[in-house]
């Protein structure tokens, strides 16, 4: 039987993606609106109401909007939004979170795709705060960098569309500053933190991929952990997971580089541990596609575990972008 799939907003950056993940399937069934009709509200409702899973790629407003439409509560819905990252009844969709959240994600009729920077920020913090390497009241600092497709149309516009408005020849810059970004809560909250963590994001003249950084100073913390103990941690948390590498320590330490677009194209995550020993420092990093493990591969994977599908389904072959 195939399963009738309607992304909501899947003219978008995020949408795009899904969809071409998916485009090969013989299992899926896709309700597509035509361009007139994607924002017709009576035209979203229907779609929105036959559908077997909706996937929201769209504006938290617009998202929410969404919802309200849909009549049954048993409807399955992936929010690639920030609307529901905390909100509760909701399943938090990153299946490699810890045991058993793999199961609530296959029986949640709502589940809420996670953020980008939200996603490698908590998969640093949380197998340590869990493991009791980092207290859950550590003071947290998270510095991170985004291609500009992060953003959406808008500041891929403001990059690449020469005759908009908003256009800008700016290579790089560093925002947040008011220490409000909306991804705070989802990761204080799933992160396992005491206290709301200081996090700058910033944005390069680059499409997609992410860095996320994580700076520890090992010998501040209780029982003075390694360099190799913070790698143990990820190893043992993400064991048997396609889809998170912890690089090896010995790896790590000969790269001289990291580059935030070596994961593009694919779901994948991978998690490294810099360091200092002598000096006991350290700085865990994270790498992703913000498109890919930060949105549209990781709805995918949220769906086919939905669906009871083999999850790595559209996800193994990198796309072409
Ligand atoms: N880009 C990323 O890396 C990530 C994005 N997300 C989240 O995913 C969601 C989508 O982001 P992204 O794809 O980047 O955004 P885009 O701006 O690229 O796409 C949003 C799409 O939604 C459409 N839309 C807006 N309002 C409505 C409405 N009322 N009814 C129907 N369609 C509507 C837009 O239409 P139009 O084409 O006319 O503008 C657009 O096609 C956002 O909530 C974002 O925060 C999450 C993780 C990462
Ligand atoms: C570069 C850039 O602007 N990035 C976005 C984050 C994108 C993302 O993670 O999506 P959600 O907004 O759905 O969480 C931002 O900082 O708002």
């Amino acid at each position: 039987m195939t399963a009738k799939i309607f992304i909501d907003g899947e003219a978008g950056t995020t949408g795009l993606q899904i969809r071409a993940r998916m485009e090969a399937r013989d299992d899926l069934d896709f309700i597509q609106l035509s361009d007139e009709h994607r924002k017709d509200v009576n035209a979203r409702r229907d779609a929105l109401n036959t559908a077997d899973v909706s996937i929201l790629c769209l504006p938290d407003a617009a998202a929410k909007d969404a919802l309200a439409l849909i009549e049954s509560n048993d409807a399955k819905v992936i929010d690639a939004s920030s609307a529901h990252r905390i909100a509760s009844g909701w399943a938090y969709g990153f299946p490699e979170f810890d045991a058993g959240q793999r199961e609530a994600i296959a029986k949640a009729a709502r589940v809420t795709n996670p953020g980008c920077y939200a996603i490698s920020s908590v998969a640093m913090l949380h197998p340590l705060v869990k493991a009791g390497v980092v207290p859950s009241d550590w003071p947290i600092t998270i510095n991170a960098i985004s291609g500009y497709t992060g953003g959406g149309k808008s500041l891929i516009s403001e990059f690449e569309d020469e005759s908009a408005d908003n256009y800008s020849t700016a290579t790089f810059w560093a925002y947040g500053l008011g220490l409000e970004h909306k991804h705070v809560p989802e990761i204080e909250q799933w992160g396992g933190l005491a206290h709301k963590p200081l996090f700058v994001p910033s944005v390069g003249r680059y499409r997609q991929g992410m860095l996320v950084q994580l700076p520890l100073q090992l010998w501040a913390l209780p029982g003075t952990p390694t360099e190799g103990d913070l790698v143990q941690v990820f190893k043992t948390h993400y064991a048997g997971e396609p889809y998170v590498e912890v690089a090896d320590l010995a790896d790590t330490a000969a790269m001289a580089r990291l580059n935030p677009e070596d994961l593009n194209g694919t779901n994948k995550m991978r998690i490294h541990v810099f360091g200092h020993e002598e000096r006991q420092q350290a700085v865990v990093m994270v790498l992703i596609d913000n498109l890919g493990k930060g949105a549209s591969g990781q709805a995918v994977q949220n769906l086919n575990i939905m669906l009871g599908a083999d999850e790595g389904k559209g996800l193994d072959t990198p796309l072409v972008y």
